[in-house]
This record gives C-alpha cells, sequence and structure tokens, in this order.
C-alpha cells in the first residue's frame, strides 16, 4: 500500500517573515506540548521545521528506516537509547520549509490542522518569553571540572595501554548561565548565519528537552542524486588566523585517530559485503574555528542495488569511533564505567529522514550541541585519545569545541 501523500494548505494568516513564521510555528509546537525541529542543511539558506501532532507517537524505539516507503519525520535519536533518553523520529505532520514561507505540507487533515490553523490565523505579538520550551526532567550533569576530565584522559590513556581499547572519545559536561534575554531562535539563527557550513539545528521535545546544534558530521546521507554518503571525521587543530586549511600539519596522533574511524566505517561495509564504495581523504576540512581531517565514503544506489544500505550502515554506524572508540563495545563500557556523566542526546544523531522528498535522508552525529535548561545551558564536547593523548591538549581541544556552540550565548 502506498504511503498517504501530504496535502499542500496556504499559510492562512498574515504575509509575515520566514522567522516570524517560524516563531509561530514552534510557540503553537510548544504551547501544545508537542515535538517540534527546525534546522538549517549544511549550505542552504534558509530552516526547516517539522512538527507532530503526537508526542507518544514520536516514541520510536528503533533507529528509522531510511527507505522511500518509511515514514516522513525528523530522527533524534540519543547516545545510549533508554528510557532516560528515549529514542524520537516526530512524524512529519506538518512540514514548513522557509523557501516556500506561505506553504505548510500537512499529512492529514484533522483536529491538530484546524488548532494550528486557527492559531496562524491570530497568533498574537510573539516573544521569546512567550515559549515554553520542553525541559528535561533529568538531573543536570555533573559539569567535570579540569582536574576530574584530566584524571578521566589519563585512565583512558592507561586503558589503551594495557590494550582493553585502541582508542575511546572522552567528553565531559559544561554548565553556563544563559544571559538575559536569551531566545533560542534567535541563537539558532545566529548560528546558521556563523557556520554555514554546519547542519545546526533546535529540536524541543517532551522527554528530551530542547537541544541547540552546530554540527559538522554527516553520519548517513541518501542524497537526491541517489548516492549513499557518510564520513570518517577526527582529529582537531585551531584555525588560526592566516592559516591556509589545506596546508595545514597534522601530527602522527590525529593521522592515526581518523584512521581508526575510517578503519571501522569500512569494517562496517564489510559486515554488508559491500565492497563498492568510493573513499575519498583524509582532508582537512574546517568547522567554525577548527579543522578536523576527514574521509568521505559514498555509494552510488544506481550501480550497486542494495535499498536497504542507508538502514542497515546506520544501525551498524552509530555510534562511530569518532565519539566511542574502538574496539567499540569495549570503549562504551569504559565510557559507561568512567565517564561519570550521561550525555543523553549528545554523540547521538540527528535529521530530516524522506522531508520533503522520499528517498532523501540527512542525519548527522549531535555534535557542538548543548541544551536548554531554566536559566542555563549545558554544553557539551569530547576528543579521541590515543596512545599519544596529552591531557592538557585533550582538555583545551574541549573548550575549543565548547565554544563553537557557546557562541550562540553571547
Ligand atoms: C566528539 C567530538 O568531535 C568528534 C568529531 C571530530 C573530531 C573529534 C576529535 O578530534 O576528537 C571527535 O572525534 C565533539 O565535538 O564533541
Amino acid at each position: 500500500m502506498s504511503k498517504p501523500q501530504p496535502e499542500v494548505v496556504a499559510w492562512p494568516g498574515a504575509a509575515v517573515s520566514p522567522s516570524a513564521r517560524a516563531r509561530q510555528l514552534l510557540t503553537f509546537a510548544l504551547r501544545q506540548g508537542l515535538p517540534v525541529a527546525l534546522w538549517r542543511l549544511p549550505g542552504a539558506a534558509r530552516p526547516q521545521l517539522c512538527l507532530s501532532f503526537s508526542a507518544e507517537a514520536a516514541l520510536a524505539g528503533l533507529p528509522p528506516a531510511l527507505t522511500p516507503e518509511a515514514p516522513a519525520g525528523f530522527a533524534f535519536f540519543p547516545f545510549r537509547d533508554s528510557d532516560r533518553n528515549p529514542a524520537l523520529f516526530l512524524p512529519a505532520d506538518v512540514f514548513w520549509d522557509a523557501d516556500r514561507p506561505a506553504e505548510l505540507l500537512v499529512q492529514s487533515a484533522g483536529s491538530g490542522v484546524s488548532q494550528l490553523l486557527g492559531f496562524l490565523t491570530s497568533p498574537d505579538g510573539l516573544t521569546d518569553g512567550d515559549m515554553p520550551w520542553h525541559l528535561s526532567r533529568q538531573p543536570l550533569p555533573h559539569p567535570a571540572s579540569r582536574a576530574e576530565y584530566t584524571a578521566l584522559v589519563e585512565t583512558g590513556v592507561d586503558a589503551i595501554r594495557h590494550g582493553q581499547v585502541m582508542k575511546v572519545v572522552s567528553s565531559r559536561a559544561a554548565r553556563r548561565p544563559l544571559p538575559a534575554g536569551f531566545d533560542a531562535l534567535r541563537a539558532f539563527e545566529n548560528l546558521g548565519q556563523r557556520y554555514p557550513q554546519a547542519f545546526v539545528s533546535l529540536v524541543s521535545a517532551p522527554g528530551a528537552g530542547t537541544w541547540l546544534g552546530a554540527s559538522p558530521e554527516v553520519l548517513v546521507e541518501i542524497g537526491a542524486d541517489g548516492v549513499f554518503r557518510t564520513m570518517a571525521l577526527a582529529g582537531t587543530q585551531p584555525l588560526t588566523p592566516g592559516m591556509v586549511p589545506n596546508q595545514a600539519i597534522w601530527r602522527q596522533k590525529e593521522i592515526e585517530e581518523q584512521a581508526l574511524v575510517s578503519r571501522y566505517i569500512v569494517n562496517c561495509f564489510k559486515q554488508l559485503r559491500l565492497r563498492e564504495y568510493d573513499e575519498t581523504g583524509p582532508r582537512t576540512t574546517v568547522a567554525g574555528q577548527l579543522l578536523h581531517l576527514r574521509t568521505d565514503f559514498a555509494v552510488n544506489l544506481h550501480n550497486v542495488p542494495f535499498p536497504t544500505l542507508g538502514t542497515d550502515m546506520l544501525r551498524l554506524l552509530h555510534p562511530t569511533s569518532a565519539v566511542g572508540g574502538m574496539p567499540k563495545q569495549a570503549a562504551l563500557s569504559f565510557l559507561h564505567q568512567h565517564e561519570g556523566y550521561d550525555r543523553a542526546y549528545y554523540s547521538g544523531f540527528l535529521g530530516p529522514v524522506n522531508l520533503p522528498q522520499a528517498g532523501v535522508a540527512r542525519l548527522f552525529v549531535n555534535l557542538r550541541c548543548l541544551q536548554l535548561r531554566t536559566s542555563e545551558a549545558v554544553l557539551y564536547a569530547g576528543a579521541g585519545l590515543t596512545i599519544d593523548s596529552d591531557p592538557e591538549r585533550e582538555w583545551n581541544e574541549t573548550e575549543m569545541k565548547l565554544s563553537t556552540v557557546a557562541a550562540a550565548l553571547q
């Protein structure tokens, strides 16, 4: 049976700016206690939004299927699936694209749609104060002090030296007060301007809270061109003034750290017995004020008949060794035992599936992100450890990574 096709409905209210329309849609969702996601794809000028009429329907359990027949919506997946951090897939009951601001794509006419259209007809003057962002009910994560993080790095290097793991990505949370008059939508727009090549997102959902981020890392992409893509992104150094990115020099530590991520991806292809992939890199890539090493992997699905490749690879890849480590299970147990806080949705994945076009999926690793709480933000960052890691350098690296999203708090 074919999927029901969404209907185009004209925006019922005044012809205000795309930003004001996004605020109206967000406000409607939040006041109704519904999940909502707003995102701006890398290189795109304007954002897109997806809203679900039921919070329960967004509780997914499994990673999404990435086939054209699968439901359209927005995936929001934690680092580890648990009752505390449920795996979400926000069905696209309403989809809005700021490139076509006067149109709403609705899945089926019903009471949710009538309420939304009623609200949009007379939304009254809205400000951020009117936006009751969803807040996580989980305890605030413990922010690691410099001494605690240093001890974690030392324990990680020891575990590598003793052969328990080859690589592990140790991370930490940091808490920052929200500035007076903080407006999450403006912060999202600000991140979009600062980081044109990032996947910028603002997701608010019951149970998960509200998350804002600017990710540089594709987890799985199936493009309109029928090409499956993923990347191995690791190794970090600052982009200093006057530096030419493709002349950056990398130490053996970063080369090895990134090569392990590439090897992990190649192993996932091997598990699926797929040999026909293209591998390009590693090359230096810019992510805000940072440089990383990146290898791109691509499979042309027109030439390789493998309809479930996206779904299968997503399930094998997450969490990659760019956020967990190698071997995967040993690294994850190390983190569970020693990291000392709940990553929640940091280093999970997120992005649109079959939205708006069936067969297209864009999933990113949830990096360079923060979680909103009542009067503060929780920021997250990690750094890949190898046998050559130096605790002070790793602390500085997490500081640099935190400053990517901290820019939204200025
Ligand atoms: C884990 C993070 O980054 C990953 C992606 C790129 C470079 C990384 C690194 O150099 O350690 C990490 O693997 C993070 O930003 O929190």
